[in-house]
């Protein structure tokens, strides 16, 4: 004997917003499978909103989004956006390109295809639709910047040859190419440059200094500082970058927590959050790693009224839960990863 049980009876959501039809948005998010992806995906469907995910699940997980699917509002859609996609909507948040040092050098010339053709596909769309894009950036735009802190002005300091450029300028030219649909097709276009952000659902693999850090002082083993060390960075918790749901009213605004600290400032820090006994290593420095780095926030916090919310401390701890979690989760399945080496190869010595 067969029952049906329709999904609402046997499924469980988070709780949705009711929009009416006027104020409900059809939107896509490209990356929505990913770590900030996801996050993003989270609040606009609590909004009330239609979503549409696209991922082709290179660093995306559909774990990230299980608790969605099967809902009315809700779409899956495995696809990589270097491939033309027609659909309908409002409005599009362009997430999808591998952020992570490590998984962006490993295919560089994927990670320049997905920005530029990728770009190039949902502008199309966009324009197509008469959507609205949000592009994230990121502050890897800025190179090894020689001003500091950054603002929306500094046009940066970039190795158009180096390691990094694959992203770096793959993510220059992508906001090349929103201001030209913008001014040459009259898309509506957003760019948020987003600055290092962490949190939950980053992957265990994912190689950015947080998620190694805690993993290396979770399971003991020595904290990897790349270089002295003295290179600093400003760390925000991802729910910050939710507030980029406004963005889509503001054009172009930094995205960052301005509290800078060195990178081995940040791994004692971790090391005490964790209450862990970790030596502290240090290995040879990464090609081109930007050496200061911080947003200066004052247009966000103009226009936007936008402070950090979450505390360092307060979201550290909260990341340190979600990969003890993930380690009890992985030790079940028999399977611990390590944190994947993720240091960036010395390229050639260059000649000055
Ligand atoms: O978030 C940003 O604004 C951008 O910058 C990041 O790049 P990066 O700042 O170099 O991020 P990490 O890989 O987390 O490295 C931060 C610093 O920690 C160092 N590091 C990293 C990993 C590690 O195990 N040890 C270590 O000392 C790196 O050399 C670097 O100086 C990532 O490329 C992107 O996610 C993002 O777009």
């Amino acid at each position: 004997l067969f029952f049906y049980i329709p999904s609402f009876f046997s499924q469980k959501y988070p709780p949705v917003k009711f929009l009416s039809e006027k104020d409900r948005k059809r939107i896509l998010i490209t990356g929505g499978a990913g770590f900030v992806g996801s996050h993003l995906t989270d609040k606009l469907m609590m909004d009330g909103h239609e979503v549409t995910v696209v991922d082709n699940f290179f660093t995306g997980r559909k774990r990230n989004v299980e608790h969605w699917i099967g809902h009315e509002n809700f779409e899956l859609i495995n696809h990589d956006v270097v491939e033309p996609l027609y659909i309908e909507v409002d409005q599009i948040y362009h997430l999808a390109s591998p952020a992570s040092p490590p998984n962006y050098m490993y295919n560089p010339i994927k990670t320049l295809k997905t920005n530029t053709i990728g770009t190039l596909n949902m502008l199309g769309l966009a324009k197509r639709v008469g959507a609205r894009l949000l592009l994230a950036s990121t502050s890897e735009v800025y190179g090894d910047p020689e001003v500091h802190p950054q603002n929306e002005e500094y046009w940066g300091h970039v190795n158009p040859i180096g390691p990094r450029a694959c992203y770096d300028e793959g993510k220059r030219v992508a906001e090349t190419m929103c201001y030209a649909y913008m001014k040459q097709e009259g898309v509506e276009v957003r760019v948020a440059r987003i600055f290092n952000t962490f949190g939950s659902r980053m992957h265990m693999n994912d190689g950015r200094v947080v998620s190694n850090f805690i993993l290396q002082a979770l399971q003991g083993e020595p904290l990897t500082v790349y270089g002295t060390g003295s290179q600093t960075r400003a760390f925000q918790y991802v729910s910050l970058v939710l507030l980029s749901a406004g963005l889509m009213e503001v054009n172009d605004v930094l995205q960052g927590n301005p509290e800078e600290h060195t990178i081995l400032e940040f791994a004692r820090l971790i090391k005490s959050l964790v209450v862990s006994q970790s030596q502290i290593q240090f290995l040879s420095e990464a090609q081109d790693d930007p050496q200061r780095r911080r947003p200066d926030i004052r247009k966000a916090r103009m226009m936007l009224g936008w402070e950090p919310v979450v505390p360092l401390e307060e979201g550290l701890n909260k990341t340190i839960q979600y990969f003890s979690r993930e380690l009890e989760h992985q030790a079940n399945n028999q399977y611990i990863p390590k944190p994947k080496a993720a240091r960036m190869k010395k390229g050639r010595p260059r000649h000055n």
